[in-house]
């Protein structure tokens, strides 16, 4: 049925007739669907119509499961006249993707997409052009943060920008696929463009909209006709709306691509377009002709990571906050689980490991949503036999993904939503095998990390934020789960209401808990933390050295403990100490700690304004503004390294003219190669020592102020809204249950017995939580290459006539930690 409605969406009857009549003149001149005797089983075909009468062509997926059940997991079936075998059932597509990759890693391009993408690209090429594409695609995304931490408050930035837009609803029920489709959008794009968009921007909103059409008309029965019968394209209407919308984002893109290379810089490369203009330019100049770094290549990579990264991960939370709202028994348990772990602070991807059924729940929803029903279509790349069946090369093979997320042989109920295929008996998360919604092999998804983070970080921050209900007069059991015709599977259109879960209802929730319900009662009590009697006037100044408070603190905190409250003249100051307390109050109470409080000179200075001396939603916009820009500009990215090098050069010029060393022999010896961020993997002990460098020198000691953003109880004590609080950084750096030898520089502390390198919770220089360094990633990167690049070139000794021992480590007095005045030699390495 579904083939004849096709056809009648698209002909008049004359011109099917004639069409009709061409085919079985073709037909009888050919061998169409003659079988060799080892080719594998499957429905005898029709002449020019093969086996399109036993396939739905909304459904294809479904029927070839069906056949699987009569033809086993190796079966031959006819697209009209092109021979497709398809691969059912896990452990066969496994063996066939996994222990057959070569054989079975070749991509055979739908009609459609031959046309537009013409063999380049990433998704439907092959070949070297293919490899190429592929290896420079997934260095660079991951240059530009893919899978890493910097790409972690990314996401989070732009679920805030989402969650401004479901706010906006006020509860009222809307459809969610446009600003999620943009939300999700915008992580590819700061990847490949090197920025994100406003979602009110007409240019950007029109690319995505038109992407999101065009996955789901390449997957339209009547575009299936056309791959099958290239005749008729000029009669199919979705085929010329397809080529349409294609054409206008290829436009787009050549414009955004002439913008980007006006303002190139190589060396501060912004995004993946930046990094293969680059690449281009240099084989260029260099004389290499004939290389895949061509406009054609660059057009349909980035056309591809568009589309794939945007369409997949957005569909994929749709139908999670579909199932929230279908089963709301399960939405309780995911939002019990997170108010329980990690309350209204912002997630981090670290959390995953103590949020077991959320993470059960999203593997469920990309299970059962199969978002990606055949995964894309692939090409046999020789003769291959297979499970006793010979497959020729050229073959169109199907990996029926569907077939593998709902084997009967693997998941014990197939067909529901069953985020427990994901735990054991103890409530643990399990990996499962046949968990292959990225497919395997070859051409497994190229963003699976990517996407993995996205879907973790804007699943748990949606739910924090609201919960999920059918439209008003709309039952969970309405709500169809039936998906919309296309390449990828969407939910059918639908509207949600996103109603705003409260703090309150969040604390509400936790006094459930009891624990939580242990400090609500104590909160009664009004219990504030101890501390020394204070002094009228100079509360207890007397007991806080002049010139080293936090060492005074220190000593403070072993006879008040890791809370305790102090008076700077009449100003009562909470101050925390230890790795625990310190990382409980400003990661897990992100929230209620994460005010500053300015210092009376700073506020005179900055007017709280500004990112570090200011508040509520000024300093929000100005942090995430900065972030942003920063990032964009490079921080914590492969483009900052060639700046923080070209630093280097000069700093290293301003040492060398203190030495009477030859300059040329300096730059013979160094002429080795240039340090980069990759190496730090490589250099354990040089990593450990940049560390431990840190974590000694203890810079900032106190952090810098924080405040009570509301009354807060806190291990048992009570603390007023707007109380100034000091999380003691160096009790956490010096912290004697943390550290083997606290007081001494001793770079074993990041290293394991092998000599690799260890992280260490208690390494917390930049502090933690809400008021985090807002430059970490940028300090990392450029302790990294100065130290290595001035450690390569230069040894460093005390100036003539001091000894190691006269080197005195007393800190200066300052608002951060300086070493005390001092000369040192740089003697340039040989
Ligand atoms: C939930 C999200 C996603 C799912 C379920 C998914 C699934 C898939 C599947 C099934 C394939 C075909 C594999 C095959 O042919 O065997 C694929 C390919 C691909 N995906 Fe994804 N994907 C997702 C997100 C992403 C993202 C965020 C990106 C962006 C970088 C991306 C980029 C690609 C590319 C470039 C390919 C083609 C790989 C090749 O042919 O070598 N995908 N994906």
């Amino acid at each position: 049925m579904g083939l004849f409605n096709a056809f009648l969406q698209s002909y008049s009857s004359v011109s099917l007739l004639g069409a009709l009549l061409v085919l079985v003149l073709i037909y009888l001149v050919s061998n169409f669907g003659s079988q060799e005797d080892k080719d594998p089983p499957g429905p005898r075909p029709l002449p020019l119509l093969g086996n399109l009468l036993q396939v739905d062509l909304k459904r294809p997926y479904y029927s070839l499961l069906k056949l699987s059940k009569k033809y086993g997991s190796v079966f031959t079936i006819y697209f009209g006249s092109k021979k497709v075998v398809v691969l059912a059932g896990y452990k066969t597509v496994k063996e066939a993707l996994v222990h057959h990759a070569d054989e079975f890693g070749d991509r055979d391009p739908m009609l459609i997409l031959q046309d537009t993408n013409e063999g380049h690209g990433v998704l439907w090429s092959n070949g070297d052009s293919w490899k190429e594409m592929r290896r420079f695609a997934l260095t660079n995304l991951r240059d530009f943060g893919m899978g890493k931490r910097a790409n972690e408050s990314k996401i989070i930035e732009e679920c805030d920008y989402l969650i401004d837009v479901f706010k906006k609803f006020k509860g009222k029920a809307f459809d969610m696929t446009q600003p999620m489709n943009y939300a999700v959008s915008n992580i590819i794009c700061s990847m490949v463009y090197g920025s994100r968009f406003e979602y009110d921007d007409p240019e950007f909103t029109s690319m995505v909209d038109r992407a999101n059409k065009s996955v789901q008309l390449a997957g339209s029965p009547s575009i299936q006709i056309y791959n099958m019968y290239p005749w008729f394209g000029k009669f199919i209407s979705k085929r010329k709306e397809f080529l349409r919308f294609y054409d206008a984002n290829k436009k787009q893109n050549i414009e955004m691509f002439k913008n980007l290379k006006k303002t190139l810089n190589p060396q501060m490369c912004r995004g993946f377009v930046d990094a293969f203009l680059v690449r281009k330019q240099n084989l260029e100049e260099s004389g290499v002709s004939n290389n895949h770094y061509h406009d054609n290549n660059l057009l349909s990579t980035v056309n591809n990571l568009f589309v794939a990264g945007t369409d997949t991960t957005a569909t994929t939370l749709r139908w999670g906050l579909m199932l929230m709202a279908k089963y709301p028994k399960i939405q309780d348990q995911v939002q019990e689980e997170l108010s329980r772990v990690i309350g209204s602070r912002q997630v981090q991807v670290e959390d995953r490991k103590n949020l077991p059924f959320l993470d059960a729940v999203i593997h469920e929803t990309q299970r059962l949503a199969n978002i990606v029903p055949m995964a894309l279509p692939h090409k046999t790349s020789q003769d291959v036999t297979f499970q006793g069946h010979f497959i020729k090369k050229g073959t169109t093979v199907y990996p029926l993904l569907t077939s593998v997320l709902y084997d009967e042989n693997e998941w014990e109920k197939p067909h529901s939503f069953h985020p427990a295929h994901f735990l054991d008996k103890e409530g643990k998360f399990v990996k499962r095998d046949a968990f292959m919604p990225f497919s395997a092999g070859r051409r497994v998804c190229l963003g699976e990390s990517l996407a993995r983070m996205e879907l973790f970080l804007f699943f748990v921050t949606l739910l924090q934020h609201f919960r999920f209900t059918p439209a008003p007069g709309v039952s969970e059991d309405d709500l169809d789960l039936t998906p919309r015709v296309g390449l990828t599977l969407n939910p059918s259109p639908h509207e949600l209401c996103a109603v705003p879960s409260s703090r309150l209802s969040l604390s509400l929730h936790l006094t459930h808990h009891p624990l939580m319900a242990q400090c609500f009662s104590s909160q009664q009590h009004r219990k504030e933390p101890p501390g020394p009697r204070p002094l009228p006037l100079l509360g207890n100044l007397l007991l806080l050295g002049r010139k080293r408070t936090y060492l005074s603190l220190m000593m403070l905190s072993k006879e008040y403990g890791s809370v305790f409250t102090v008076y700077f003249g009449h100003k009562k100051v909470v101050v925390l100490a230890g790795y625990k307390t310190v990382k409980e109050a400003l990661v897990n109470r992100a929230e209620e700690f994460g005010e500053r409080d300015s210092m009376f000179i700073m506020q005179e200075a900055s007017g709280g304004h500004g990112v570090v001396w200011s508040n509520g939603d000024a300093w929000k916009e100005m942090r995430r503004f900065a972030l942003t820009n920063l990032r964009d500009y490079g921080m914590g990215k492969k483009a900052c390294e060639g700046k923080i090098i070209e630093e280097c050069e000069y700093l290293a010029e301003v040492f060398t003219k203190f030495k009477d060393q030859v300059q040329e022999e300096l730059s013979r010896v160094i002429g080795s190669r240039q340090v980069q961020v990759e190496d730090r993997k490589n250099l354990p002990f040089t990593d450990a020592v940049i560390h431990e460098t840190q974590r000694l020198a203890n810079i900032a000691p106190m952090a810098l102020p924080h405040k009570t953003s509301q009354d807060v109880t806190f291990q048992g004590h009570f603390i007023k809204k707007g109380t100034t609080v000091y999380p003691l950084l160096t009790s956490v750096l010096y912290d004697e249950n943390e550290w083997e030898k606290p007081h001494s520089f001793h770079p074993a502390h990041f290293l394991n017995k092998e000599g690799k390198f260890v992280k260490r919770d208690a390494f917390m220089p930049f502090s933690a939580g809400r008021r985090v360094c807002l430059g970490e990633s940028l300090a990392r990167m450029e302790l990294f290459i100065f130290f290595v690049t001035l450690l390569q070139r230069f040894r460093f000794t005390p100036a003539p006539g001091v000894s190691e021992d006269d080197l005195d480590l007393t800190p200066c007095v300052g608002l951060g930690l300086n070493p005390p005045v001092h000369k040192l030699c740089a003697v340039p390495c040989m």
